[in-house]
């Protein structure tokens, strides 16, 4: 008997969510606790500065697409890597070493929606893979700031088989059961669990809370600058400079990432809104990037915010 056509296809799953949600801790962790066995990572950033796979380090197959969202200006680098991968399984001669599962952590921009309906048209990922799972990540802390914001965190949770909640340890559950009520609302088909940082933890009882109210207006769009930080900043000035900036643009300045060298080693520097988080120490590894940082948010005007953090500078140096 012949086995049926694409019956033995390339599985994807989609992990997606606003930017900063947690997508990369949250599979960070899966993939420690062992889900994902084998699984060729596909890692995709808006920016051209990709800091994301440096928090997996070496220890995964690993495809990185910066530049660009795979639902639109990275789609068909996108495409093409996936077909490469189904290409390599078929040239494989047999079934160990063959990749069986590909897991695409999206751009924060990205909508899983858009992604899911081009692997559709296009005729060779249609025979050899199979969309096996789009699980949206969604920000206990920063939620109800996007989706009043922001179209776009609306389109992601729709787009959903499975929401995950992350942050609920930095919200309180009052706020944590407004926002089960809305993805009820949004997706009643999707499973929703709660995660802290990838450990499961029990969601709040949604009954008679509050939906979130949504964004309901297109807004200016969301774009990624780099910043180039000028050479001998010293790190404690910098984050003082940085959380002044947010401060004051926080709304507008959505995510901040990049790695900056420091007497204290090489830190991994992570901003969602007005919140920076505490460092990450990575290690002294693929240095070519750092000293420059992404600024994600709307309406930014790179050369502004250099000016502002050079006048900063050079008051201090
Ligand atoms: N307290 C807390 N912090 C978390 C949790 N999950 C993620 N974080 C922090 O949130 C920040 C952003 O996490 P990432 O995993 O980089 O988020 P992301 O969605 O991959 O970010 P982008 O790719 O830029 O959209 C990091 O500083 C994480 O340590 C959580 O459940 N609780």
């Amino acid at each position: 008997m012949t086995a049926e056509p694409g019956a033995d296809r390339l599985k994807l799953v989609i992990v997606g969510g606003y930017l900063g949600a947690g997508k990369s801790t949250w599979l960070r962790h899966q993939l420690y606790a062992g889900a994902f066995p084998n699984a060729h990572l596909i890692i995709n950033e808006a920016a051209e500065l990709a800091v994301d796979d440096a928090i997996f380090g070496a220890r995964y197959p690993l495809t990185l697409l910066s530049g660009g969202c795979a639902c639109c200006e990275g789609q068909a680098a996108f495409l093409t890597s996936l077909r490469q991968l189904c290409d390599d399984r078929s040239r494989a001669a047999g079934p160990q070493g063959r990749t069986s599962i590909a897991v695409l952590e999206t751009s924060g921009l990205a909508d899983p929606a858009a992604i899911a309906a081009s692997l559709r048209a296009d005729p060779m990922l249609a025979f050899h893979l199979a969309l096996s799972e789009i699980i949206v990540l969604v920000d206990a802390r920063n939620a109800a700031a996007q989706l009043s914001a922001d179209p776009l965190g609306r389109a992601q949770i729709e787009a959903a088989d499975r929401l995950v909640i992350t942050k609920s340890d930095l919200a309180p559950p009052s706020d944590t059961a407004r926002l089960v009520a809305t993805l009820q609302r949004l997706n009643p088909g999707a499973t929703i669990t709660a995660e802290t940082r990838g450990e499961p933890v029990p969601l709040p009882d949604a009954t008679g809370a509050d939906p979130l109210p949504l964004a309901d207006h297109a807004t200016a769009p969301i774009r990624p600058v780099q910043i180039d930080l000028p050479k001998g900043l010293d790190w404690a000035s910098f984050a003082v400079w940085l959380s002044a900036l947010l401060a004051a643009h926080g709304d507008d300045i959505v995510r901040v990432k990049g790695t900056v060298r420091t007497p204290a080693g090489r830190l991994l520097l992570q901003g969602i809104r007005d919140h920076v988080q505490p460092p990450e120490i990575l290690p002294d590894s693929d240095m070519a990037r750092d000293g420059t940082i992404v600024l994600i948010g709307r309406e930014i005007d790179a050369d502004r915010v250099t000016r502002s953090l050079t006048r900063f500078a050079g008051d201090l140096l």
